[in-house]
């Protein structure tokens, strides 16, 4: 199916499902997500907007398993995100962001990934990966195998780090920001790639990004958050603002600045202390609430 809306509409072949997701980080009152649905068909690619502690990087922890959350609630592939551990370990479900290193060794790599090692013995000591697939990344990141990392420029290390979580062929890919310390071209081949990955595997990529450059006509589907909330979520085609041909840039701004406005306005209307009971407080705090969350 092409649609995204939430729920009940979900096609058993969709790589994503959220429904209705709440979730606070163990131990905290605070629900950083709320009431939020996704659904991706197989083969889209998702941006993952939103200003800084709106959520994403949580949310993308909690689709790549990292924190128990009902059965029902996030679905990978049809299968619970963190209750079924074959969907990391299989390489199927891949998390690339700031915590790689820890996912890199879930995956069963155990290659380690600081220190004076070459580069190439890092990549070519990953078992049962396909050696064109292999050769492809390291000319598309531009790896030169005699690097020793603990030598080599952050962009570089960077690529390193990003050819290691792609040389097993994922079927869903969470990128939380990778692109940061990456040149112009490698950024834009990177992208270029993923975008093929999609077409030709069916892989179905969420990419968390502030940087809009080149993502023009990448994106299918959007999720746009605010305060843990999806505001603006769907299909690209379904959001009037991105069919206008206005610069990605430009409309995402216009949703950040409007966010910034009425939370402004919120903050006045409750007075000193709004800030911070803003957040929805759980109803029973000292009880455990049945979205307590548990962690990897
Ligand atoms: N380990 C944690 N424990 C408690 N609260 C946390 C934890 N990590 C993040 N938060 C809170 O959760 C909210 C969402 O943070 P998150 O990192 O998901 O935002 P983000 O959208 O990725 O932001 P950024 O654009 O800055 O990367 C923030 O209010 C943050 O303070």
């Amino acid at each position: 199916g092409d649609a995204v809306a939430a729920g009940d509409a979900a096609v058993p072949g969709d790589a994503v499902v959220v429904r209705s997701l709440q979730f606070a980080f163990p131990f905290s009152q605070v629900d950083v997500i709320q009431d939020l649905s996704l659904q991706l068909p197989r083969g889209s690619r998702c941006l993952l907007t939103g200003a800084n502690g709106a959520g994403k990087t949580t949310l993308l922890q909690v689709l790549a398993g990292k924190y128990m959350v009902g059965q029902d609630t996030v679905r990978i592939l049809g299968r619970p995100a963190f209750h079924d551990i074959s969907l990391v370990s299989s390489g199927e479900l891949s998390y690339l962001g700031p915590q790689w290193r820890r996912d890199i060794a879930f995956a069963g790599n155990n290659v380690p990934m600081q220190g004076d090692i070459a580069a190439g013995k890092m990549i070519f000591g990953v078992e049962g990966v396909d050696p064109q697939r292999r050769d492809r990344l390291i000319r598309l990141l531009d790896i030169d195998l005699s690097w020793r990392l603990n030598r080599v420029s952050d962009g570089q290390r960077r690529r390193v780090q990003i050819c290691m979580g792609l040389l097993k062929p994922y079927q869903v890919l969470l990128l939380d920001e990778i692109t940061v310390d990456m040149d112009v071209v490698g950024r834009l081949d990177l992208l270029q790639f993923f975008k093929e990955e999609c077409a030709e595997r069916g892989a179905t990529i969420i990419y968390a990004t502030h940087i809009f450059d080149g993502l023009e006509k990448w994106p299918t589907h959007f999720a746009y958050l605010d305060n843990g909330r999806m505001l603006r979520g769907g299909p690209v085609s379904g959001i009037p603002e991105l069919q206008a041909g206005t610069k990605l840039l430009r409309v995402v701004e216009g949703w950040l600045r409007q966010e910034k406005e009425q939370r402004r306005q919120r903050q006045k209307e409750q007075g000193p202390a709004g800030g911070a009971a803003a957040a929805p407080l759980r109803s029973h705090p000292l009880m455990p609430s049945k979205h307590m969350a548990f962690f990897r």
